[in-house]
Order: structure tokens, then C-alpha cells, then sequence
């Protein structure tokens, strides 16, 4: 289902954003700090509501939507994620089951492997290092198999080898019918993995469209401030700054 976010403001965050979000693709949301990017994401996942506009999935408005059939269709990863219980990281994992109220043991099976977490199934999250809950957390968000997953800078914490995991993990989500929206400040990733990308400034939209236009050499200086040129070959390109 189509998920669309039409006229979007927030008081000194966004200024009118519209986007039309289609699944089975990735969509990239860049922008400098504070441009209104997770302010955005927390709109079209429903726990932001804007003073003006609204966000649609399929037909329904998504503020009409239930709770939980909003948490079954949206999951959300948030930029800071806080865990409140010193459980296992299987039982935390185990909570994106909450909205479906099933064990759903073959999709906390899935999340887990999906995010390199058997090794650590029994382990307390208190004792995971700052990328392991990082994963721990987004292993939640996929074990609920939303039809969105929208995740709030989910590559920072994580190391190369995870972090091309993770998105090969998202393609295969996109390439089965999910819709998939990253908040991302590394541009090279965006570049090469996601179908589209859009660019906020200022809680405005400045660029929105396939990552070689929306990247654009010109449109980095402009928004970045940052004269820069990408060298390589498209899906394996790489940043310079000059
Ligand atoms: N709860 C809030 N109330 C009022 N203004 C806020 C609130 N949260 C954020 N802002 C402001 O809204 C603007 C957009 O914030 P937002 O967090 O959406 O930006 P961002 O693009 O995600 O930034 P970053 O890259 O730093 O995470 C910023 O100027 C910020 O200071």
C-alpha cells in the first residue's frame, strides 16, 4: 500500500512536505542536522501529528487507524533507541510480536538471523555494546514483518560488514513487497542502496528523485555547503570531498 505523507508542517520543523511513498523500493531521507528528517519519519510512521496536512496509507487515513493495526503495518525504529528492561535478547526481539499477540517464533527466528543475533539470543541487553543494541532493536522492528519499516539513521552504530547486511537484508524486504524508508547522513550509502532519495533542508524538500540527481554534485554544495564530486561507477560510487 501506497504511504503518503500530503502538506506536511510542524512548527519550526517541516514547512509543507508532500511525498508519495511507494513500497517495494528503498527510499533515502538525507538532509544536514536538523534539516526536519526524523521529524518527517515520526509523521508518516503516525507518532508525530503535523498542525497541517496528513499522511494516507492506501485509503486510510493513518491517525483513523487502530493502534495496533498501525503498529502491524508500520514499523518504526527510532534515532535513539532507549531499552527500559534488562531482558534477553531474544525475549526484546520478541516484543515486535506485541501488535500481532503471537510468539510468531519463526519471525524472531528470522530477525534474529537477519541481524547476526543467535550468538547473543540469551545474552542480557544490558551487556551488548552500543551497535549490538542497535541491531537488537532493529531486529524487533523486523521480527513484526511491517509492511513499512521506517528506521531512523539504523547504519550509524553498526560496522561495515553489518551495515551491508543489513541492507542486503532491507533490499530482500523491498524485493518482497515491503516498503522500506531509512533516515541516512551517509551519503555514499544512499547513493548506491537506496532507489530514491530524498533531500530536506531547512524542513523544506530540495531534492526528491533517483539518488544520481537527488545527490547531485550541485545539490551537496548546496545544501551541505560541501564542494564535492562522486567518483566511481553508479552502485559503487564513493564521495570526495574537494
Ligand atoms: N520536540 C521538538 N519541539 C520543537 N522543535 C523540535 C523538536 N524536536 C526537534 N525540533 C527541531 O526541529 C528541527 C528538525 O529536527 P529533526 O530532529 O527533525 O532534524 P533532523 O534532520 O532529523 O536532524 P539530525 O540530523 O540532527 O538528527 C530542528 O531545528 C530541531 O531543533
Amino acid at each position: 500500500m501506497i504511504l503518503e505523507g500530503s502538506g506536511l508542517s510542524l512548527a519550526g520543523r517541516l514547512a509543507g512536505i508532500s511525498a508519495r511513498l511507494e513500497p517495494g523500493r528503498i527510499t533515502a531521507i538525507c538532509g544536514p542536522n536538523g534539516a526536519g528528517k526524523s521529524s518527517l519519519l515520526q509523521c508518516l510512521a503516525g507518532l508525530l501529528v503535523p498542525y497541517e496536512g496528513r499522511v494516507t496509507l492506501g485509503s486510510a487515513d493513518l491517525a483513523s487507524l487502530h493502534p495496533r493495526e498501525r503498529a502491524k503495518a508500520i514499523g518504526y525504529l527510532p534515532q535513539e533507541g532507549e531499552i527500559a528492561w534488562d531482558v534477553s535478547v531474544s525475549s526484546l526481539v520478541a516484543l515486535g510480536r506485541l501488535p500481532h499477540r503471537d510468539r510468531g517464533q519463526a519471525q524472531v527466528g528470522a530477525a534474529l538471523v537477519a541481524l547476526d543475533l543467535v550468538p547473543l539470543a540469551d545474552r542480557p541487553v544490558s551487556l551488548l555494546s552500543g551497535g549490538e543494541k542497535a541491531r537488537v532493536l532493529l531486529a524487533r522492528v523486523l521480527a513484526g514483518e511491517p509492511q513499512w519499516i521506517l528506521a531512523d539513521e539504523p547504519l550509524a552504530a553498526l560496522d561495515l560488514a553489518h551495515q551491508l547486511a543489513l541492507l542486503a537484508h532491507l533490499r530482500r524486504a523491498a524485493n518482497a513487497g515491503a516498503g522500506v524508508v531509512l533516515v541516512l547522513h551517509d551519503l555514499t550509502l544512499a547513493m548506491n542502496h537506496a532507489d530514491r532519495v530524498i533531500v530536506l533542508d531547512g524542513g523544506t524538500k530540495v531534492a526528491d528523485g533517483a539518488p544520481g540527481e537527488a545527490l547531485s554534485a550541485t545539490v551537496i554544495e548546496r545544501v551541505w555547503r560541501v564542494p564535492a564530486r562522486w567518483l566511481g561507477e553508479p552502485g559503487a560510487r564513493a564521495l570526495v570531498a574537494i
